[in-house]
């Protein structure tokens, strides 16, 4: 084992148990805790879902494909040499803004698909969090928006290696011993906001409100990586669709090839791109999006592995073409290296999730995009999942609520989260099968969730 591959553990850093910031931390999360118990509480009535009942998740839901190529039906106009110039563009424009909609905070007016970004620019494993701070400052130069003033000590800076499976490099920052900082999204910052009621909350990072350095704000989060001895980490982008309703009306309206996502596409399929894309050298965002949709699991599934990272330090993020469910039980096969032990706490973690997602208030009324689940274990059997990555939850209106698992059609927002998941449990229920994708017994069907829900909405 590299040792720049090894966690530092409280052990390492010479603390016996709980360190001060830890304490302060729990002390403040103490009501959340309290929340926490109590929502757990309420899920466990939920019942149970059976394992007798025949399983349909596994069947398809249809995704369509909607064309927003240049020289696809619903397209406004013409590509213009503006936009070309505009995409070619090599420097990284990924804003940080407080109006609206990104999962790294840029905003709806600013088009996601001005964005550019590369392969180069995106976390795939083990990396090194820096601290904000210079080391030999003594005054403390950060300011949490919250009511928690944080005591921060010299001896705790010290960089932190730590796993990030997705997301663009240089968007986590270390902080004070258990927690990280995640670059500023108003977006996200909301739905953190928003959870805290929630019956979510329990399967959420814990959210420490907003830190502000030299103009540039983050939000303070659990590290939940930070109880882990070496942990096994695999993160797993949820939904039949990774991209907003919104990016599409603004690709047809002003379609941007993307000379990144092009190089990105011919990397995994050389025939991916049309004729007149090559000839362009481009591919617009949501067209890419569309793409990686089709090639990974993500819209035969409803959720795709992004990338997993292990104990001995490997990190694999290459599973751009993992669709099939045998392939998608091999690889968490391999994940989870037959322990029948993890594999029934993973199963009983997604099975809480699942009720909780059945109560929660927040997922009625959001749409999930582009979240992910992540899966940690260690050789102390230590084995959680978490929902992360809430940059493009975005709210409905007001009156309208989504199902998440049925269809999506444009208009109707529906993600195919719960679908998603309840492909997983059976993913997960066929590895505790010896890694067949035969006809497992399922636990989670739709006349149970059907009864369940009515039962939950007090019918
Ligand atoms: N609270 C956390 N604790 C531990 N690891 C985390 C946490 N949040 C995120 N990660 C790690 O960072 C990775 C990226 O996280 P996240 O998806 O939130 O970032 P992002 O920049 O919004 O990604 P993207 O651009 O793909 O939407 C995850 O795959 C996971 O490895
Ligand atoms: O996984 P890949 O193939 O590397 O593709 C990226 C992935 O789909 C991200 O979810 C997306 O970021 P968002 O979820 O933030 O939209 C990113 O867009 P970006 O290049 O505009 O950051 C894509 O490049």
């Amino acid at each position: 084992m590299p040792k720049e591959c090894r966690r530092r553990t409280s052990k390492d850093l010479g603390l016996s148990g709980i360190n001060d910031g830890s304490r302060l931390e729990r002390r403040s999360a103490g009501k959340s805790a309290q929340i926490c118990d109590e929502l757990l509480q309420k899920a466990a009535q939920v019942a149970p879902p059976s394992a007798a009942a025949a399983p349909a998740v596994m069947e398809a839901l249809r995704v369509p494909q909607v064309t927003i190529t240049p020289e696809g039906g619903g397209c406004s106009r013409e590509m213009r040499q503006e936009d070309w110039d505009d995409a070619v563009d090599s420097t990284l424009r990924r804003k940080l803004s407080n109006s609206s909609i990104s999962s790294t905070g840029s905003s709806a007016v600013e088009s996601e698909d001005d964005l550019l970004s590369d392969n180069e620019s995106r976390s795939k494993g083990i990396i090194t969090l820096e601290h904000l701070v210079d080391p030999g400052e003594s005054k403390p130069w950060w300011k949490l928006k919250t009511i928690v003033q944080w005591p921060f000590k010299a001896s705790q800076r010290r960089k932190l290696n730590w796993v990030q499976l997705a997301g663009h490099k240089g968007n986590f920052k270390a902080a004070d011993e258990g927690t990280i900082l995640k670059k500023f999204s108003e977006n996200e910052m909301q739905c953190f906001e928003k959870l805290k009621g929630d019956a979510l909350l329990p399967f959420v990072p814990g959210y420490h409100g907003v830190v502000e350095k030299d103009g540039e704000s983050f939000l303070h989060m659990t590290d939940l990586l930070a109880n882990f001895d070496l942990p096994n980490v695999m993160d797993c982008k949820m939904g039949v669709r990774t991209y907003l309703e919104e990016e599409l009306v603004r690709a047809r309206e002003r379609p941007k090839p993307r000379e990144d996502l092009y190089r990105k596409m011919v990397e995994v399929d050389s025939e991916g791109p049309t004729p007149q894309e090559h000839s362009q050298r481009g591919v617009t965002k949501p067209r890419y999006m569309q793409w990686r949709e089709t090639m990974s699991s993500t819209n035969t599934l409803g959720f795709r592995i992004e990338g997993i990272k292990k104990f001995d330090g490997t990190c694999r993020t290459d599973f751009k073409k993992t669709r099939s469910k045998q392939d998608v039980i091999n690889v968490f096969t391999d994940f989870v290296e037959g322990n029948v032990n993890i594999i029934t706490s993973y199963l009983n973690r997604l099975t809480e999730i699942w009720k909780a997602l059945k109560m929660s208030v927040f997922f009625k009324q959001h749409e999930v995009i582009g979240s992910s689940l992540l899966f940690i274990h260690d050789h102390t059997g230590n084995a959680q999942v978490w929902i992360i990555d809430f940059g493009k939850t975005t709210a409905l209106a007001e009156s309208q609520t989504l199902h998440h698992d049925i269809p999506w059609q444009e208009g109707n927002r529906e993600d195919g989260y719960l679908w998603g998941l309840e492909n997983l449990i059976h993913t997960l229920e066929s590895v505790s099968n010896n890694g067949s994708s035969e006809q497992s017994c399922s636990s989670v069907t739709t006349e149970t969730i059907d009864t369940q829900t009515a039962e939950a909405a007090g019918q």
